[in-house]
């Protein structure tokens, strides 16, 4: 009798799971037909992840994907198409003109980003980025006063001190015989700016045993199987993580910040202390009245001080050390770069000032045919918030589509850049810029909710490439596996493989 009632359980169990697995299998085809009803070119999916390659590792990331995407759609002659990520309906955008619209002309169709927020129960992981209309555009008029010019020179002199602190420890290090390994350093050099100038604090990233933000920062990018269980949610359904009160930031990260901010707006308040950074200007405003348009809360204090800590440190040392990997590979570029930034420091009687980066024009062409190859954020998103008809079609996109452009798709396609694994600054110069659509290099984004921290990002990048270059002579060390591939399983660009460079004291 025990037996029999175990049997039938176990059909049961089985009736079940088959019935659920139909059940999704039926709901999934009924999804794929979406673009085909619109007549919309699209990829074909296949069931379950839809167009997705690369799932389940320790995290989930659609980025190279995107670029497949992007490649096969342009290869059949379309401007734009429909791909699925599991269920999820996509419209990958190729033709720069699309790109324009949705980004820039059309933007009131499109504010939102494609980034998982959730600010009822997570108000200090809501921030700048990933926060959604109507919240978005006020919280950006408050702090684009953050990113002035004037902001960026008050902030100039902490940048240079946190770069005596990389050169030290790069002497240090070529002096003892060894490589370097530059993507640690470089982001060690970025946490040190960013915690100097968004919380106020001294990191000493170059001490490893000290540095909290440095350890911070790292676990910022790894997981385990449940965080990224609770990424690939977010991903695919914000509403299902909504209702699951999921949180975009890791709650340790976000007490270890608050912390941070609540002890320095104390220290500062009780020893009446003023400093020139991000924090001082955020603390103005959290000052002024409540009903003021300028004031903001504490959390949103956190939310953005944590985001610039994220977006602030990786961004930039990417930024740099791609472009240190392109220069060690090519060392006439290098010599020519180094001899640009030595004759406009010359003219500024050898220093490093705001003034002199900006006259540094092919060093700029340098950085920008790096992020075309190596673009920090792979991909761009946006959600339609209003439904949209795409120009020239009857296509309607509806309220809720998610919108992907890949940058890195862009920056590769041979139309463009013809040979495009070729290292060429070159391809920078005001008279080749001058014949490209605007829309194909656009390493920050464009239209209204493009990058806030560009002027930042550009200046702390360029800081730390001519600080290495005036020091030091560099080669690609033969501990570093060639060539560099991207990593698919991060939300910004990572090389699969370690960048160690061989340096030589000039
Ligand atoms: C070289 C360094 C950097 C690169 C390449 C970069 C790139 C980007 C890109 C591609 C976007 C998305 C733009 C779009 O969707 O159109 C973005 C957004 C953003 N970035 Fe950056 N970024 C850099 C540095 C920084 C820094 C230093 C900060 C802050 C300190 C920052 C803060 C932000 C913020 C807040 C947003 C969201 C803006 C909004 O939604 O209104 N970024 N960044």
């Amino acid at each position: 009798m025990g037996l029999y009632l175990s049997e039938l359980v176990v059909i049961d169990v089985l009736f079940v799971l088959v019935a659920s697995f139909l059940a999704v299998w039926v709901y999934f085809q009924h999804c794929y037909k979406y673009w085909e009803k619109k007549g919309v070119p699209y990829i074909k999916p296949s069931f379950p992840y839809g167009n997705i390659k690369v799932i389940f590792k320790r995290t989930i990331s659609i980025t190279t994907d995107a670029k497949d995407w992007y490649d096969e759609l342009k290869s059949k002659g379309h401007k734009f198409g429909g791909v699925y990520s599991f269920w999820r309906k996509r419209l990958v955008l190729v033709d720069p003109e699309y790109i324009k619209d949705i980004l820039t002309k059309d933007f009131q169709h499109f504010i939102d980003r494609d980034a998982f927020s959730n600010e009822k129960d997570d108000p200090k992981g809501t921030h700048l980025f990933n926060i959604q209309s109507p919240g978005w555009k006020s919280l950006r008029q408050k702090l684009t006063p953050t990113f002035t010019s004037g902001k960026m020179k008050m902030m100039f002199d902490s940048l240079l001190v946190c770069s005596d602190y990389m050169i030290d420890y790069m002497k240090k290090t070529v002096q003892d015989g060894q490589d370097l390994d530059s993507r640690e350093i470089l982001a060690s050099f970025t946490t040190d700016v960013i915690g100097s100038v968004a919380f106020g604090v001294e990191c000493n990233s170059f001490d490893s045993s000290k540095s909290d933000f440095r350890i911070r920062g790292r676990s910022m990018f790894t997981g385990n199987w449940l965080s990224g269980l609770r990424i690939f949610i977010a991903s695919f359904s914000p509403e299902i993580s909504r209702k699951l009160r999921l949180r975009a930031m890791k709650d340790p990260t976000t007490t270890f910040f608050t912390e941070v901010v609540r002890s320095t707006l104390e220290y500062r308040k009780k020893n009446n202390v003023r400093r020139p950074d991000f924090l001082q200007l955020l603390l103005d405003m959290h000052e002024e009245p409540i009903e003021s348009e300028k004031h903001v809360t504490f959390n949103q204090i956190v939310a953005n001080t944590i985001l610039f800590f994220i977006a602030g440190f990786d961004t930039s040392s990417t930024t740099m050390n791609f472009t240190l990997y392109e220069l060690a590979r090519n060392p006439e570029i290098q010599k020519k770069t180094r001899d640009e930034i030595n004759t406009v420091l010359a003219k500024h009687d050898g220093k490093i000032t705001y003034e002199a980066l900006q006259e540094m024009t092919y060093l700029q062409q340098v950085i920008d045919e790096a992020m075309r190859l190596w673009p920090p954020l792979i991909t761009l998103g946006r959600i339609c918030t209003k439904d949209y008809i795409l120009r020239d079609t009857d296509v309607v996109i509806e309220k809720g589509t998610s919108v992907m452009i890949s940058p890195l798709g862009l920056g590769r396609d041979p139309e463009y850049f013809p040979n495009p694994e070729k290292f060429d600054p070159e391809r920078f110069t005001p008279e080749e810029k001058a014949k490209r659509h605007p829309y194909i290099h656009i390493p920050f984004g464009e239209g209204p909710r493009n990058c806030i921290g560009l002027r930042f990002g550009l200046m702390q990048s360029r800081i730390g490439i001519v600080r290495v270059l005036t020091n030091f002579k560099l080669s690609i060390s033969p501990k570093t596996k060639l060539p560099l591939t991207i990593s698919s399983e991060h939300f910004l660009l990572k090389s699969n493989e370690k960048l160690y460079l061989r340096a030589e004291k000039i």
